[in-house]
């Protein structure tokens, strides 16, 4: 360890701490301006000053009246086997930073009446079916990356990682678990071959059951991942997507090139309102409904959203998903199913909202957790819901 460079790091980082202005912009964005700004620091300056940044924030709103340098030591701590962080500023902490997640825990408890709970927002608020003990315990470990194969670009893509010894786990026919990090970019026979999209992510599919000549609509589809799901497990549906926001809806485009998926239709809609001046009496035989929502579920990839979130940002999802609901649902055909889709772990915007649609007019099918805290994943909720005949 090099003292000195390592307490330079450390002024760097008190000061990197200073400029961020939480929800203006997400921790990546604001790093990659952060170094651009600061191009006196080298490559190493800029990954430790990232790996810093990132468990700083995974302590949440764990611990706060500590100085900052004293949370990111616990942080680092906490997240890692090896720091020199923890080595310089905590030598006692250092010895047992090999110890498992439990036992870290008990010694921050003792010595710093540190309460785990205490980390994430609103913990008393989450589903009934999440393991709240296990789900704080993976927010001290950086998610993995999934990808989904495109149908039968299988064994391309699984000879090319081995060739390159690129290690994955596959999950499944076309799932792929691997090290965040890993740059696929380079390699040119991968072009087009997959998809990244989250392991719970993917599994929100099983739900869609559509049926080749069906109407679908997706009705938050934002740049397509859904979308991309239905259509290359369904290749005959007929498909329209929509979303609020234009300019993401030009992301979903350049994906389905792509992915050469010609055949949909898409518009820009707004679901506060009522969609049938757009969509006149169309109706649908599907219906995705992936709300925007917390993204409490994803916040193991975005952390920094935990010192950031309160009782009136989830009260306002909530109405806006209820508001949502109702509109969509004017637009489903009678005994066919809406999949209500959240990455959440809030009951409000779960089960709750299940109870909700279900005064509505549909009844439910099946719904689940996905509990992606138990395989390194995002955590996701998936409703399949009918509607009822009037
Ligand atoms: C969770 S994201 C959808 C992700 C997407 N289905 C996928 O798999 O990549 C929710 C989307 O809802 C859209 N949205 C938010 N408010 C909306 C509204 N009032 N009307 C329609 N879409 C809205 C957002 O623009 C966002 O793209």
């Amino acid at each position: 360890m090099n003292e000195k460079r390592l307490s330079q790091q450390l002024r760097s980082f008190e000061r990197l701490l200073d400029t961020y202005v939480k929800g203006k912009e997400p921790l990546s964005r604001f790093l990659t301006l952060f170094f651009k700004e600061n191009r006196q620091m080298g490559s190493n300056d800029r990954r430790t000053l990232s790996r810093w940044s990132y468990n700083y924030f995974r302590l949440g709103e764990g611990l706060p009246a500590l100085p900052v340098l004293e949370r990111l030591t616990i942080a680092e701590y906490l997240c890692c086997t090896e720091s020199d962080v923890v080595a310089l500023l905590d030598p006692a902490l250092s010895h047992t930073i090999t110890e498992t997640i439990d036992g870290k825990l008990l010694l921050l408890a003792n010595r710093f009446s540190f309460d785990v709970h205490e980390v994430f927002p609103l913990i008393a608020h989450v589903s009934a079916d999440l393991d709240t003990g296990l789900f704080l315990k993976s927010l001290f470990r950086q998610p993995k990356l999934f990808l989904r194969l495109r149908p039968g670009a299988e064994s391309i893509v699984l000879k090319c990682l081995e060739r390159n010894q690129i290690n994955y786990e596959r999950i499944g026919r076309s799932c792929l678990a691997l090290e965040n990090g890993t740059k696929l970019d380079q390699y040119e026979e991968l072009r087009g071959m997959y998809e990244v999209q989250d392991r719970s992510s993917q599994q929100t599919g099983d739900y869609f059951e559509a049926k080749a000549g069906e109407k679908w609509w997706d009705a938050c589809a934002a740049s397509g991942g859904k979308s991309l799901l239905l259509m290359q497990t369904y290749p005959g549906v007929n498909l329209l997507v929509s979303d609020v926001r234009s300019s993401i809806l030009r992301n979903l485009d350049e994906r389905f090139e792509k992915a050469a998926i010609k055949d949909y239709r898409r518009k820009i809609i707004d679901l506060t309102k009522d969609p049938s001046i757009i969509l006149g009496n169309d109706t649908f035989d599907g219906i995705i409904l992936d709300a925007p929502c917390s993204g409490s579920g994803t916040w193991g990839r975005t952390p920094e959203m935990m010192q950031q979130f309160s009782e009136g940002k989830l009260r306002y999802f909530v109405d806006l998903q209820r508001r949502i609901l109702q509109n969509v649902i004017r637009h489903l055909k009678v005994n066919k199913p809406l999949i209500y889709i959240t990455c959440s772990v809030y009951g409000a915007e779960n089960e709750e909202q299940v109870a909700f649609a279900e005064k509505l007019g549909l009844r439910l099918e099946r719904a689940t957790l996905l509990k992606g805290y138990e395989n390194r994943a995002d955590t996701m909720f998936v409703a399949r819901l009918i509607k009822n005949p009037l």
